[in-house]
């Protein structure tokens, strides 16, 4: 359980951003396609060139090695990358122990997957799946906050609904800090929370919700 703030962060095309967002959040970012929200989740993940701070808790990502940062600060990127042979070949540690295993056919029964999806070979996944099989991945490493880069994006309303409700039920189990960015305002609007939007390289909040 954590907190994120980020502290005069900024990249290639974003003015400094200072946001803190509290353990057990949610907020959302939209903005129009090349306004910066990719590369400000990758910012905050530390895999992109960038300024500021960013903190988790009390810790400091500059004083973290990148590998732990990454597995605490978990970025779900829009296209994932898939380079074992199986399903189950990316997920060995989570089926370590019995609660793990448990957790884990509890998050694939959630996206509507049956156990021997673990045998499946990755080269068959489609790109719908691949998107509900990369949160199970991610959720896998236990992270204390979520960068959701356009998680629901290409999937029918039955699997949305249920990624949302996966990230939800670990938003609150975990109290991690979930930062999504989505252009869907119907979404936002669903799933509540404080919405942001980068315009001209500046991240503001929504109007309707008042500016910081
Ligand atoms: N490695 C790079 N070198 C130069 N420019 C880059 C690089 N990566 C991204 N950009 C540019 O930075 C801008 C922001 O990119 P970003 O991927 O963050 O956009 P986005 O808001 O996520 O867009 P979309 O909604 O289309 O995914 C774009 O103009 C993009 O072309």
């Amino acid at each position: 359980m954590a907190s994120l703030r980020l502290d005069g962060l900024a990249h290639r095309t974003l003015a400094p951003v200072d946001l803190a967002l509290a353990a057990g959040e949610q907020v959302f970012v939209s903005g129009p396609s090349g306004s910066g929200k990719s590369l400000l989740l990758r910012a905050i993940a530390d895999l992109d060139p960038h300024q500021g701070e960013v903190w988790l808790g009390t810790e400091a990502r500059s004083q973290m090695a990148p590998p732990l940062w990454r597995r605490q600060v978990g970025l779900l990127p829009a296209e994932s990358f898939w380079w074992a042979e199986t399903v189950g070949a990316h997920l060995p540690l989570i089926q370590s122990s019995s609660a793990d295993a448990e957790r884990l056919s509890g998050w694939l029964a959630g996206l509507g997957f049956e156990p021997d999806v673990l045998d499946w070979s990755v080269t068959r996944l489609s790109t719908g799946e691949r998107q509900r099989l990369a949160l199970v991945r991610l959720l896998a490493q236990t992270p204390e906050a979520l960068l959701l880069d356009e998680a629901t994006a290409n999937l029918d309303p039955g699997n949305r609904d249920r990624v949302e409700t996966l990230v939800e039920a670990y938003r609150h189990e975990q109290a991690a800090a979930v930062l999504w960015v989505s252009h869907d305002p119907e979404q936002r609007q669903r799933l509540g929370g404080r919405r942001f939007i980068i315009r001209t390289g500046r991240l503001e909040l929504e109007p309707e919700t008042g500016w910081t």
